[in-house]
């Protein structure tokens, strides 16, 4: 774990007069940005990610950012981003963000854990008959006027035992899927998980290479998977075995896969995911997968269907919401999690600060030497920073907010009203 990096403290609460500036990437679902409009927010919408230093540049004066899956954002961009409230990554995956860096700077980070689970389950298992058949191939000759009625090396699913590595909302629902068809399912993961119908769960990465028709990952990318289907894991798969990637582009070794398949020990592979990816839909995509047989490239769009986009736009609009309208941080990736029922009548100090003894003391301090009462105070704390909610009597609540904002201890301090 790295050390954290606390930014100088502000020394003023964030200033929430007039409407909040919110910032969408990447194409993020028009019902996000209804949302969020219909609560007077000015919303800036792009199409595609933007490259670190032009974030950086742009975050000025925004109050929230939504990214998806091809926006970096490095502790650089939180730099001077002294207005951004809170992040919202319209997806599953959040390692495109400094998760560390956004939470002492005192950015919550949103994401929608379950929005497009169902739709790369769908995809997933479609590949899988896709694979089996060698439908692309087939449908590529057909397009150039071949006719090549063949069945060697075509199969039917039924009966094929399927691996899935990572065992989670996707793979758990996929595996269901899957024996739907008659399949026999594996999985592994590093948790003890409920195996789901009749699938069974196998002890190491290993006994399930060695076991499976067509392996499927659906991993996050962390330390510990990147590059965790290399040249010795791919050799230890099955010959003639799939390999389908729809998890990161980092957990599989893409030069090795490529050789894997040009020597013909694998049948065919999916992939949705690449180490590097565009930044937009104009940009040009090479990888060394192009052009080998049974191999099914698709430009990262296992979540890419307007249910999910839709549900994940709501979802996480929602979250940001709640988030600036009474600083509820539950389901928030990278912050302790705080959600007090609103108090009519008072106003609301949302606090982030250093985890350092002593903070809720010199709080308290102020609010006493202010003379103000108390009606609510939650605390939560984590390894870096503290969070508290307050509800204060109106008349002193700006006063207290700046005195708390002027603490060393402080990271971000804003008023709700
Ligand atoms: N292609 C796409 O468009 C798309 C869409 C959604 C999600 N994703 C990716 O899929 C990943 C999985 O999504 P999910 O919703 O199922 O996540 P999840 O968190 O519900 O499940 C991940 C599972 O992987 C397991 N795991 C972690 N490290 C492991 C390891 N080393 N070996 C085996 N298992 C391990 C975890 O214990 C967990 O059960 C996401 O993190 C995201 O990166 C891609
Ligand atoms: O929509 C995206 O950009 C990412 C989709 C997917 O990889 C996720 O993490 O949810």
């Amino acid at each position: 774990m790295s050390t954290p990096r606390f930014p100088p403290s502000p020394r003023r609460p964030v200033s929430t007069q007039g409407p909040l500036r919110v910032m969408l990437l990447e194409n993020i679902h028009a019902s996000a940005q209804e949302m969020l409009k219909a609560e007077g927010f000015e919303v800036e919408r792009l199409s595609a990610a933007l490259k670190p230093e032009e974030l950086a540049e742009r975050l000025k004066g925004v109050h929230l950012l939504g990214i998806r899956s091809k926006t970096t954002v490095p502790e650089e961009a939180l730099k001077y981003a002294d207005d951004l409230l809170a992040i919202g990554a319209f997806c599953i995956g959040t390692n495109q963000i400094d998760l560390l860096a956004s939470s002492v700077h005192g950015v919550p980070v949103f994401n929608a854990p379950f929005s497009n689970t169902r739709s790369v389950a769908e995809m997933v298992l479609a590949e899988v008959v896709v694979l089996t058949r060698q439908l692309f191939d087939r449908s590529r000759e057909v397009h150039a006027g071949q006719w090549r009625k063949v069945a060697t090396g075509s199969h039917e699913v039924r009966g094929k035992t399927l691996g899935i590595i990572g065992y989670g909302h996707i793979g758990s629902q996929l595996g269901v899927l899957a024996e739907s068809l008659g399949m026999r399912v594996l999985y592994y993961d590093v948790m003890t998980k409920l195996p789901l119908g009749n699938s069974r769960s196998v002890p190491t990465l290993n006994a399930l290479l060695a076991e499976s028709d067509f392996v499927t990952l659906h991993v996050p990318a962390m330390a510990s998977t990147h590059l965790m289907m290399g040249p010795e894991q791919l050799a230890a798969m099955k010959p003639g075995a799939c390999l389908i990637n729809a998890s990161r582009g980092t957990v599989v070794d893409i030069p090795a896969l490529a050789q894997a398949l040009r020597s013909k020990h694998l049948g065919g592979a999916a992939v949705d995911v690449y180490p590097e990816e565009p930044e937009g839909n104009s940009d040009g995509f090479v990888t060394e997968l192009q052009g080998l047989p049974n191999v099914v490239l698709t430009p990262h769009i296992g979540g890419s269907t307007e249910e999910a986009q839709a549900s994940i736009g709501k979802e996480v609009a929602t979250s940001l919401l709640k988030f600036v309208k009474g600083g509820a941080t539950t389901g928030a990736v990278n912050f302790p999690n705080v959600e007090a029922p609103i108090n009519p009548g008072t106003h609301r100090i949302i606090n982030v600060h250093r985890n350092t003894p002593g903070v809720l003391r010199d709080i308290n301090r102020i609010v006493s030497d202010l003379n103000a009462n108390i009606h609510a105070q939650v605390l939560s704390t984590d390894a870096n920073v503290g969070y508290l909610v307050m509800d204060l009597d109106q008349d002193v609540s700006r006063q207290v907010c700046e005195a708390i904002a002027g603490l060393e201890t402080d990271i971000k301090t804003r008023i709700v009203s």
